[in-house]
């Protein structure tokens, strides 16, 4: 072998050492990238938004009791799973394209070398939550079909000038048809006929200020809609969520939870609900979008026991509310209903319950008022919330339910999203209503 021959070799040789030691500290660089941890930002005393829904805390306790002074306990939040490398998505099996492998990469295909990418943002750990003031205003689009079959028909009405008997006829059937209720509706014709007469209405725009008014004072105006949601005396707050099968009470207990967050509150979720086997599941999916802690128990568990255990955690960890999801129960069935009684029975043998929350499914019209009735005479009942009123055109259930219990409407649910529970306030209520 000549010498340039051997130099030509050494020369290639060297050339192809430095290409792998390279490599080598290229592909050792990448994956100290996808190994290490990064460190970890501590978490703020939660999701900061100014709130819509007045928290109060609930009357002083007449008990005596000391109160706990318990440490600030992190709540464990769950990472979430890494991003897959879309890699994983090929379809081909066999190097033959198959119907639907439009996106999958040929065999044939010509090999890429290294690329810069940019790498995905890391995922925020807790989710961000619209801020709770103004909802209602900003989903009034989800009482649509209230608007139409109620504001539209009215304002079409009272603007038309002089009203004959027909044309009151027609306003009472329209009150009828979106559930305002009997007495309501003869007391609302009644004031309306007066102020209409008294005043002159002429044209839509006064119809319209004349029947806000009305409207707004028939939904109680100066109802205390505060949540009693802040810890007192050293102690959670306890909020329990009641009412019959599907009306929206695990849900519910979830948006409240992004609101109470949102609003820079520590929360507990209890799933009494032992009953349903995915309701502890759904619930605590619910939490950890939030980083809040779910106390459950053993499916057909008894649900007393869990509510128990969730305020004792509750007040070990210090949250400031624990919110309780119970099971669907049938108004009707006694046995339930006495269970009912019984998990706040036992929650007030350690911490006073400062919200009993019956849901009430608005698309269910008058059954809802029969289970309001029951449900207030088992369990003391502070506030209603209104699920389901982007589904149905008898927004009117809301003047009436409120009426009959004497119990305000605290929250309304108006749509399937997370952040579509809004604090019920009277005059954009009635202002969505009229369109
Ligand atoms: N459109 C609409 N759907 C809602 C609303 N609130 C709840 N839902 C839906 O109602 C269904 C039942 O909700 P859940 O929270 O599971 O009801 P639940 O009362 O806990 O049910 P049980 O535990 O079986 O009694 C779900 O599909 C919810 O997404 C709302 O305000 N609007």
């Amino acid at each position: 072998m000549s010498t340039s021959s051997l130099v030509l070799i050494l020369v290639v040789v060297a050339v192809v050492l430095i290409a792998a030691l390279v490599t080598g500290v290229v592909l050792t660089r990448r994956r100290r990238i996808s190994l290490t941890q990064k460190e970890e930002a501590p978490r703020p005393g939660g999701y900061q938004a100014s709130s819509g829904i007045s928290l109060t805390p609930a009357a002083p306790e007449a008990t005596t009791a000391e109160a706990v002074a318990v440490p600030q306990v992190p709540v464990p939040v769950e990472r979430p799973a890494p991003v897959e490398h879309p890699v994983a998505e090929r379809t081909e099996v066999d190097g033959q394209p198959g119907v639907g492998d439009d996106a999958s990469v040929p065999r044939d295909s010509e090999k890429r070398g290294f690329v810069e990418v940019d790498l995905p943002e890391e995922a925020s750990e807790v989710e961000e939550i619209e801020p709770t003031s103004g909802r209602l205003e900003r989903l009034r689009g989800k009482l649509s079909k209230s608007r139409n079959a109620f504001g539209t028909s009215l304002l079409g009405l009272l603007g038309a000038g002089d009203l004959d008997e027909d044309s009151w006829q027609d306003v009472e059937d329209t009150l009828l048809i979106a559930d305002l209720g009997a007495a309501l509706t003869t007391e609302i014709v009644e004031t309306l006929r007066s102020k209409i007469v008294g005043t002159g209405v002429r044209t839509e725009a006064e119809a319209q200020a004349l029947l806000r008014g009305v409207l707004v004072d028939a939904l109680g105006p100066k109802m205390d809609r505060s949540l009693k949601a802040l810890p007192h005396a050293g102690k959670p707050a306890v909020l329990l969520v009641v009412g019959v099968n599907g009306v929206g009470k695990t849900t519910t207990t979830g948006k409240l939870a992004r609101v109470l967050v949102a609003d820079g509150r520590t929360v507990l979720l209890g799933a009494a609900d032992t009953f349903r086997a995915a309701a502890a599941d759904q619930l605590e999916t619910w939490g950890k979008r939030v980083g809040a802690e779910t106390v459950r128990g053993p499916e057909g568990g008894d649900p007393a026991s869990v509510a128990f255990e969730s305020v004792k955690r509750g007040m070990d960890t210090g949250v400031d509310t624990v919110l309780i999801d119970t099971a669907g129960r049938l108004h009707t069935k006694k046995g339930l209903m006495d269970e009912l009684g019984k998990v706040k029975r036992v929650v007030e043998k350690q911490a006073v319950v400062d919200e009993v929350l019956l849901v009430l499914d608005a698309t269910t019209g008058q059954n809802g008022l029969t289970q309001a009735r029951v449900f207030a005479e088992q369990v003391d009942i502070t506030g209603i919330v209104l699920t389901k009123l982007d589904g149905t055109a008898k927004g009117g259930i809301v003047f009436q339910v409120q009426r009959e219990l004497g119990v305000p409407v605290k929250l309304v649910g108006l749509g399937e999203g997370a952040d579509h529970l809004a604090p019920f306030e009277p005059g954009a209520f009635v202002d969505a209503l009229l369109g």
